[in-house]
């Protein structure tokens, strides 16, 4: 398989053939190609956007725009681990759909404690086991999906644990586009030794530096530990700090290393007055590195919208500073491993909000004076924190000491912070001091190595390396056969086979679904009264996932995920009747001879007449634009009067639109349309047609009106069913 084809599910059983002859297409990070300040997008001027994809798919309201899709200047990450490499990579290909080029996978729990690579293609918990096959399976899917969205695609992971520098080895060989690496992580959240930890990174980023890939550092995690985030602000500088300089030593170019930047707070706190001084200082500081904006998943909720308006914030924010690239963390981080909707509301979000704020800057300044105090006391509170550090004798001291994570806002100590032991924790004492005449026969090794003489790189004493022989990489295909991808794809084969489909949120057809109700009762009657809809309604394993309390006595919406227990015949769906639409020709010619009058009105008291205009008028490819004629009567127009006016124009047809549907008053307003036509003697000689978002022809045509559109409608469907209509009424 050369490439993808859109109508076609991707082939994972092709894309693992002959993965031990894949290699990657490139090595290193690919950032989006900017276009002119100034570019136009059909009529539209733009000032932060990249080069435009062959295929995806734009906003919902991009169809009020000739179905545009700009895309932003910032690389969007779309971070996608559900555990089963198969159906991610599915996930990946929707999310580059809808504009993600940045893929980061979690790797499954506990990974960073595996002392070594491991094989094959177990399932993960909570992410993805990180192995060679996974890696190079995933990348071969990302060639073919950049080149199906006509955008590079960067695939990342994770550069961390005790076997971080053999990580950092396999991700070179592979291809892989950027990780998270910073020493910090480990120490302060892995609990690996200190020393360890900063010398195996000093490995790791040396071969990152040669694979050019991006680094994005740890800092967020200082603010998703914290117990009131804002308070590490100043610790988050120094971090950023330490972790960038560290970088910077062992040879790692500054455009390649990242600051991965999360607000420290959240509404109900005044946000964006807090957020934005850190913001500022931080890129005031690190001026000339890259920053990877990310929204704060400390403070997620299982509320997905509220979630959403976090990341929204977030995105203004980046807007107003500045953002390299923008995670999205998705909205339902807060309640289960994401979901493939919510992976893509999130980059919808993000590409939504960076859009929104195009150009922004044009005319919104941050005033620097009003900020400048902020500013200046972050930046002061992060320097007096490093002098501390090195008072007290350096940053293993300061550890020890419990320094880090401290939930006092610095130089206000609690001293609540994470203390590691420099001659403790998890592999303590592994690391073994340099011989004075060290030489090992591997390239883009971190430290001093004893070369002989002429050799000009160090595998050239062993014909080569990984890095320069990729032949040479071992690769192993499974070691485990009652857990790996075979038997999970065949598992989908046997349904496929049987041809039926189950509903899913993360795996093909898991079953899962989810619904929302809403319970005039206290929120635990609320949750049990949902549990028990559940189970009347047969579902499997209910889960209460979401809530809120609209009112204490009042009433509770909640949210609840469960399996349904039975499959879906394919074979056995009944597909919505497609409108049929006459060659253009016809209908222009029909109507070109036997003139076609129409009037036409929003019924009822009902305000909303965009949709029923689009029908109508030559600017949206209305029925005007066959020639068909039409009296416009506006909206909240009786039903009587349109008949009135029907007869009095001698009208061939009623278009009436209905949008509001409260107390199923579009159905009485069909009824009454249909008896006022038969008691006025006209209903022989006049088509009724009704229109709106909730109208399908079946319950239209139920109500004794001729035909009913629903949402998508054009005026080509319309204009072919009156004209088919009226033929069949002239037998012709
Ligand atoms: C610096 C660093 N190293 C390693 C890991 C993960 O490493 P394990 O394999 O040990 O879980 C992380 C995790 N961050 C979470 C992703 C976040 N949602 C993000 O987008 O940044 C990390 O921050």
């Amino acid at each position: 398989m050369d490439r993808l084809d859109p109508k076609v599910p991707i082939d994972v059983e092709e894309i693992l053939k002959d993965l031990d002859k894949y290699r990657p297409r490139r090595r290193g990070w690919t950032w989006r190609k900017k276009l002119p300040e100034g570019t136009k997008v059909d009529r539209y001027e733009y000032y932060q956007i990249s080069e435009p994809l062959k295929n995806s798919i734009p906003l919902p309201a991009a169809h009020y725009f000739n179905n545009i899709d700009p895309q932003p200047d910032v690389v969007i990450t779309s971070e996608i681990a559900s555990g089963r490499f198969e159906d991610d990579i599915r996930r990946m290909r929707m999310a580059a759909w809808h504009g993600a080029d940045h893929i980061m996978v979690i790797r499954t729990l506990g990974q960073s404690h595996f002392d070594g690579l491991i094989e094959g293609t177990p399932e993960g918990v909570g992410g993805i086991p990180i192995t060679r096959k996974q890696v190079r399976a995933t990348r071969k899917a990302l060639d073919l999906i950049e080149d199906e969205v006509g955008r590079p695609i960067n695939f990342h992971s994770y550069v961390s644990g005790v076997a971080g520098p053999e990580i950092a080895v396999l991700f070179a060989e592979e291809g892989v586009n950027g990780a998270h690496q910073d020493p910090q992580y480990n120490i302060l959240y892995r609990g690996v030794n200190p020393v360890r930890s900063f010398v195996d990174a000093a490995v790791a980023k040396k071969i990152m530096a040669w694979a050019n890939m991006l680094q994005i550092d740890g800092a967020h995690n200082a603010n998703a530990s914290a117990k009131l985030a804002w308070t590490v602000m100043p610790e988050l500088l120094v971090q950023h700090g330490i972790n960038c300089m560290f970088s910077v030593k062992v040879g790692m170019p500054k455009e390649n290393i990242a600051l991965s930047t999360v607000p420290p707070v959240i509404a109900p706190l005044p946000e964006m007055r807090i957020d934005l001084p850190y913001a500022v200082a931080l890129r005031e500081l690190f001026k000339g590195f890259k920053f990877r904006a990310q929204m704060n998943t400390r403070y997620i909720e299982s509320d997905l919208f509220d979630a959403t308006r976090v990341h929204v914030l977030n995105a203004v924010l980046s807007r107003l500073t500045s953002a390299d690239l923008q995670s999205t963390i998705t909205p339902d981080e807060g309640r289960n491993v994401p979901w493939h909707i919510n992976s893509i509301r999130g980059i919808e979000t993000a590409k939504h909000t960076l859009l929104a704020m195009d150009g922004i800057k044009k005319y919104v300044k941050i005033d620097q004076e009003a900020i400048r105090e902020k500013v200046r006391e972050l930046k002061m509170r992060a320097i007096l924190m490093l002098e501390e550090i090195l008072e007290m004798g350096g940053y293993f001291e300061a550890l020890e000491a419990g320094m880090f994570v401290d939930n006092g806002y610095y130089p206000e100590r609690l001293g609540d912070g994470i203390a590691r032991k420099k001659d403790g924790e998890i592999a303590a004492g592994t690391v073994v001091p340099r011989d004075p005449d060290y030489m090992a026969p591997v390239c883009e090794h971190f430290g001093y190595n004893n070369l002989p003489e002429g050799i000009e790189k160090p595998c050239d004493l062993i014909g080569g390396c990984t890095f320069h022989k990729p032949e040479k990489i071992q690769f192993i295909d499974e070691l485990d056969e009652t857990d790996n991808v075979n038997l999970r794809l065949q598992r989908i084969k046997d349904m496929k086979a049987r041809n039926i489909i189950k509903p899913e949120v993360e795996w093909y057809s898991d079953g899962w679904i989810q619904i929302d109700m809403t319970f005039a009762l206290p929120e635990e009657y609320a949750e049990a009264a949902a549990l028990a809809v559940c189970e009347k309604l047969g579902l499997e394993d209910p889960t209460i996932i979401a809530k809120t309390v609209l009112h204490p006595a009042e009433g509770t919406y909640v949210e609840v995920k469960a399996k349904v227990p039975f499959e879906i015949k394919i074979d056995e769906l009944k597909l919505p009747k497609k409108p049929e639409t006459l060659p253009e020709e016809e209908i222009f010619e029909y109507v070109a001879k036997r003139p076609i009058k129409v009037v036409a009105a929003t019924v009822g008291e009902d305000e909303h007449s965009v949709g029923l205009r689009e029908i109508l008028d030559i600017k949206h490819g209305g029925i005007e634009k066959y020639g068909i004629k039409y009296v416009y009567l506006g909206t909240s127009v009786p039903p009587e009067k349109l008949i009135d006016a029907a007869i009095e124009t001698g009208a061939d047809a009623i278009l009436a639109s209905m949008i509001i549907t409260h107390n199923d008053v579009h159905i009485k307003n069909m009824r009454r349309l249909n008896e006022l036509a038969i008691e006025k003697g006209i209903r022989e000689k006049v088509l009724i047609i009704v229109g709106g978002t909730q109208i399908n022809n079946d319950m239209a045509v139920e109500n004794g009106v001729d035909a009913g559109f629903g949402r998508g409608t054009k005026g080509i469907h319309v204009a072919s069913f009156i004209v088919k209509k009226l033929k069949e009424r002239e037998g012709n």
